[in-house]
């Protein structure tokens, strides 16, 4: 018998060590695992034009785009936001480092027969970039996994690059124009503005179409890429949505509705003349509650004559802190714009709302005399809290209160004066 020491490094115990090791490397350790999984997928470079160059894999779909990198520094809510018509254009950075690990719910529908899990009916952002994807995932609603789903859909993927550099880079440089290009091959393609395009009618309804009818309350829906959750939001509240194509003339039915809203959507606010001239005729004739959210918001505010901007990278994340300045009070707030209405450029007779408490941008107003409000921010959430949801009560309000009264004349929101004065002061 050999001593101890020697007995160790024997040449059959080192072979059967080392494949006890090699055993536990895969069994014990998902990072030793997706490291040698993650070798066998493709090449993928994100280039931001002018910018650096990052290299990564590809765990999507074997293509090149090219779209707006913007970064979300959302946890949770890949689907919803992945989804969300107001991505359209865009290559989402997420933050958030591990991406995937919940995978991807079904296309299930509601009793309104509206999308559970999604908020439209495909992918809308042109790509994601992740800093690791997680090809193992867990989750009572998975049907498949984010890459899977990338790939079924045609969607752009990159891992295993620094989110952090990047994120670092579009927050010094404003958000930029990027390619994807997966494999070893030139990708000689041009960078895609969709600033420049009229995002909106990608993704608006080209027919009108009804959720839940027969009800009492008649809301008309300018769908200039709803989320599914803010229809919901509606619907199970009591009332029947109507939902109509982003250049539809609402002005020649308002008075079939007792409400009217302007959705969430995606690009440049300036390209929806159309919406924009609708809503002003609209207005002019129309005594009804108005509400607005995020694109909806800054459509109502050029209807106005007041002015939009572009951010410098934008605010896309489910934490924004965000002042409602008739109330003092904070609301933890979703987001995801680009653009901004410039609050010194709002008429006499709309007060500021809210204000963003990080970049004091302006995330709302409210006509003084009359039932009209909007906000930058998504009260439905999705993801996000349910801090603002408060909103789409006000709304239901204003409409159950006009309905009622013939000669209604209400503020936007519940108080004429703002009891705080100024954010500033705070
Ligand atoms: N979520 C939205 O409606 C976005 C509005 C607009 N496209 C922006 O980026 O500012």
């Amino acid at each position: 018998m050999l001593p101890r020491f020697y007995r160790q490094f024997s040449l059959a115990s080192l072979a059967k060590q080392s494949s006890y090791a090699r055993k536990a490397a895969f069994s014990l350790s998902p990072v030793v695992a997706r490291y040698i999984s993650s070798s066998f997928l493709p090449k993928a470079t994100l280039t931001l034009k002018d910018g650096p160059i990052y290299t990564g894999k590809s765990f999507g779909a074997d293509s090149n785009t090219s779209g707006e990198a913007v970064f979300t520094t959302s946890l949770v809510g890949y689907p919803e936001s992945m989804t969300d018509p107001s991505y359209r254009g865009q290559i989402l950075v997420f933050t958030q480092p591990l991406i995937g690990n919940y995978g991807v719910p079904s296309a299930a529908r509601d009793q309104f027969n509206l999308l559970r899990y999604f908020e439209s009916s495909k992918i809308q952002c042109s790509g994601i970039v992740v800093s690791d994807f997680a090809a193992e995932y867990s989750h009572w609603t998975a049907v498949e996994s984010l890459g899977n789903w990338c790939k079924r859909e045609g969607v752009s993927a990159v891992t295993g690059v620094d989110t952090r550099a990047i994120v670092t880079y579009l927050r010094e440089q404003g958000s930029s124009l990027a390619k994807i290009s997966v494999g070893e091959g030139e990708d000689n393609a041009d960078f895609i503005d969709p600033g420049k395009v009229h995002m909106v009618s990608q993704v608006s309804t080209p027919e009108p179409y009804t959720i839940n009818p027969g009800q009492d309350i008649k809301i008309a829906v300018i769908d200039c890429g709803v989320k599914e959750n803010i229809i919901r939001c509606l619907v199970s509240r009591g009332a029947t949505a109507t939902i109509f194509p982003h250049d539809f003339p609402i002005q020649e039915v308002a008075s079939q509705f007792d409400g009217i809203f302007i959705s969430n959507g995606p690009g440049d606010p300036v390209h929806c003349s159309n919406t924009v001239y609708n809503l002003k005729q609209t207005m002019d004739t129309y005594a009804g509650p108005i509400f607005g959210i995020c694109l909806g918001h800054q459509l109502l505010a050029l209807a106005v004559g007041a002015q939009t901007i572009k951010l410098k990278y934008g605010n896309r994340a489910h934490n924004i802190p965000t002042l409602d300045v008739t109330t003092g009070q904070c609301h933890i707030t979703s987001q995801n714009h680009g653009y901004a209405v410039d609050a010194s450029t709002l008429p006499e007779e709309f007060g500021e709302y809210f204000i963003n408490l990080n970049d004091r941008s302006n995330e709302g107003m409210y006509h003084k005399f009359r039932p009209i409000f909007s906000t930058q921010f998504h009260p439905e959430a999705k993801g996000g809290p349910l801090d603002s949801s408060f909103l789409f009560d006000l709304f239901l309000d204003n409409i159950k209160k006009y309905k009622a009264e013939s000669d209604f004349v209400s503020v936007g929101v519940n108080v004429a004066e703002p009891a705080v004065a100024s954010a500033s002061s705070l």
